[in-house]
């Protein structure tokens, strides 16, 4: 399938706002807006295991379009999983029904960095994901811009070592504790992997770009700059770098540091046009930090969305007040959990745009 024909691009909010360029009302997007939440999402997972979605592109397309043809969203992101890198060096990793991931041989000791296929062919490993999003440009037929992602490298890390999910994360931060070179050599294996498969996520389609560093809560000040940070800084700048090799225009970047309020001021100097905010730091407090020009976004707590329409109006209100509709992206402070109502989701995307439209109006009038 072609990647120079694309249908023009109609909603390009969100590509504005990252810019900080002017919108008529701010976008949005839900973090894991195709997901179980979704009655048919959970139809074609009975028939399909998680990991055969991801790698099959008609399917993993199929997903990305069940919340873009239901909601009134202003991205699409591309139905995949941040652990397809671990996958794409050699390691095993399943999908356990009320578990998440899980990797049966996890890397226990810093020999077992050996068996990873460290130069692993990205384009040939993860084929089904640039597929899969060349096929969704086409189908989204220009309706809203298409969304790429990876974890960040200290989140693949802990997950490789870890085994699965965990409150603690300790037998990974042992590794940074006891094996600082070693979990370096790790890391930059993956920061290598991430780059390449961001820029490939570009050629094939892309219209912006998300790196997650879920596992950022875990760390302290010390650890994040140490281990963390210098990678998501390695990985914006590397990713502009090939792009503009490769002569392929750069998209907006976003990083997302899950429970990063003690390094937002780094991150926000991290070369992203857009940081990602969890719903534990004021709008107001993130703004002051991250100064008026920077993107933010989030904020909203997943649980708001258990929440009465009337309070959630409320809710969506008060964000909007406090972030300001210039520099600004609509979304919760994290992933959407599986037993949300549809209909508050469709809500809340009416209400952003609704009371934005209302603000941005009201503002150009005086
Ligand atoms: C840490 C992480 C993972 N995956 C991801 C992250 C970073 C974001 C975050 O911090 O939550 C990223 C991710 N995972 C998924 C997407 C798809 C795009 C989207 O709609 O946002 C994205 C962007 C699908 C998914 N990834 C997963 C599901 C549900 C799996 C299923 O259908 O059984 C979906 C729709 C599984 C998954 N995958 C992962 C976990 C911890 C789990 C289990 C928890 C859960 O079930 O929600 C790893």
């Amino acid at each position: 399938m072609s990647t120079d024909n694309f249908p023009p691009l109609k909603n390009d909010l969100i590509i504005r706002a990252a810019k900080g360029e002017s919108v008529e009302r701010v976008p949005i997007w839900i973090m894991r807006q195709a997901g179980r939440y979704l009655p048919e999402f959970r139809e074609i997972r009975t028939k399909q295991s998680f990991f055969e979605l991801v790698q099959n592109p008609q399917l993993a397309c199929d997903v990305t379009m069940m919340p873009i043809n239901r909601f009134d969203l202003d991205a699409a992101i591309i139905f995949s999983d941040i652990l397809v890198i671990p996958q794409a060096l050699g390691m095993i990793v399943e999908m356990l029904p009320s578990k998440g991931p899980s990797f049966p041989a996890p890397l226990i000791v810093p020999a077992d960095i050996s068996k990873l296929n460290k130069d692993c062919d990205v384009t040939k490993e993860l084929s089904y994901v640039f597929e899969a999003i060349t096929l969704t440009r086409h189908t989204l037929q220009g309706k809203v811009p298409l969304i790429g992602f990876s974890g960040a490298p200290w989140t693949l890390m802990s997950y490789m070592i870890e085994g699965g999910g965990s409150t603690t994360q300790s037998k990974a931060k042992a590794w940074l504790y006891k094996y600082p070179e070693e979990s370096h050599e790790l890391l930059k294996i993956l920061t290598n992997v991430i780059i390449d498969y961001l820029v490939e996520q570009v050629c094939a389609g892309a219209q912006l770009l998300q790196v997650f560093e879920s596992h950022a809560g875990c760390l302290d000040h010390t650890l994040f700059v140490k281990f963390a940070l210098p990678y998501i800084r390695v990985i914006s700048k590397r990713v502009r770098d090939k792009l503009k090799e490769r002569k392929v225009s750069c998209v907006p970047m976003i990083i997302f540091a899950k429970d990063g309020h003690y390094v937002l001021e780094e991150l926000s100097q991290s070369h992203y046009e857009v940081v990602g905010i969890d719903w534990t730091i004021k709008p107001t407090q993130a703004r002051r930090i991250c100064g008026e020009t920077m993107t933010l976004q989030g904020n909203l707590d997943p649980c708001a969305l258990y929440a009465n329409k009337e309070d959630l109006t409320k809710m969506a209100k008060d964000m909007l007040q406090k972030f300001g509709h210039k520099n600004y992206i609509a979304n919760l402070g994290h992933g959407i959990y599986p037993d949300m109502d549809p209909e508050n989701v469709k809500h809340l995307v009416d209400q952003v745009h609704k009371i934005s439209q209302e603000m941005i109006q009201k503002e150009q009038s005086n």
